[in-house]
């Protein structure tokens, strides 16, 4: 049994990165990026299949003719995209695979059959936003200006209905974290939600989806399920 992939999308800032970090630091064995191929060359100790496929222009551009890749984009001359076949391997490993995206990454996934599970990361605020891409200290006041505007529309495109299917607000990161693990749950389970639950519900959904998960021989999802419902083995 294959998990349904996971689209995390929110503006530049919004937190991506340090709860996917939480996440897999955490629950390791449980989820994955797929890996992603790009036409620039490899950085000392990056490693062709791991870090990136390292691949030439024609190739790439003779794969996206066919129509592997789920989404693509060209950054300073490069191509980088993820392919439909990188993300069915971490779906192969058991693992649920992270696709982390921007808005135009997500409409272009839109376009495709993966049926991911889309979750948008959104800040609390427009300020409290400025103050965290000021705080991280890794843009200059021109890029700063440029996410912020993109941020905009970025949460305008995530205020119509059904862009996704989950939103969690980064105010308090470790109730975010909690949120997003839930919502996780759900995508573990495929199952209505039920992390609120307490008592003999949370026991007996804890129950249901062990053996479901049992009977898939996914045992580390099983201890993913048991150390997010508080049984730690
Ligand atoms: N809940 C939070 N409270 C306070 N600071 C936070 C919170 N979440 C993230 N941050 C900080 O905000 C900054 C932006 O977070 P992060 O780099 O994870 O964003 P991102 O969405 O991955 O951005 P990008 O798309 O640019 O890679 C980081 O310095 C991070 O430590």
């Amino acid at each position: 049994m294959a998990f349904q992939p996971v689209v995390l999308s929110g503006p530049s800032g919004s937190g991506k990165s340090t709860l996917v970090k939480k996440l897999m630091d955490e629950y390791k064995d449980c989820f994955a990026f797929s890996v992603s191929h790009t036409t620039r060359k490899p950085r000392p100790g990056e490693e062709h299949g791991k870090d990136y496929y390292f691949v030439s222009t024609d190739e790439m551009k003779k794969a996206i003719q066919n129509g592997e890749f789920i989404e693509h984009a060209e950054f300073s001359g490069n191509f980088y995209g993820t392919s439909h076949k990188a993300v069915e391997d971490v779906g192969k490993t058991g693992r649920i695979c992270i696709l982390d995206v921007d808005m135009q990454g997500v409409k272009n996934i839109k376009k495709t059959n993966l049926d991911p599970r889309y979750i948008f990361l959104q800040p609390p605020s427009m300020a409290v936003l400025e103050e965290r891409l000021r705080k991280r200290g890794t843009e200059n006041e021109e890029s700063i200006k440029k996410r912020l505007s993109a941020a905009k529309a970025e949460l305008e495109y995530a205020s119509n209905k059904g862009t996704y299917d989950h939103t969690v607000v980064n105010d308090e990161l470790e109730e975010a974290y909690e949120k997003l693990k839930g919502i996780l749950i759900q995508v573990c389970m495929r199952a209505p939600h039920v992390t609120g639950g307490v008592g003999p519900v949370r026991l007996s959904a804890y129950v249901m989806i062990s053996v479901t998960l049992f009977l898939n021989e996914n045992v580390f999802k099983q201890k993913f399920i048991q150390q997010i419902f508080g049984w730690k083995t």
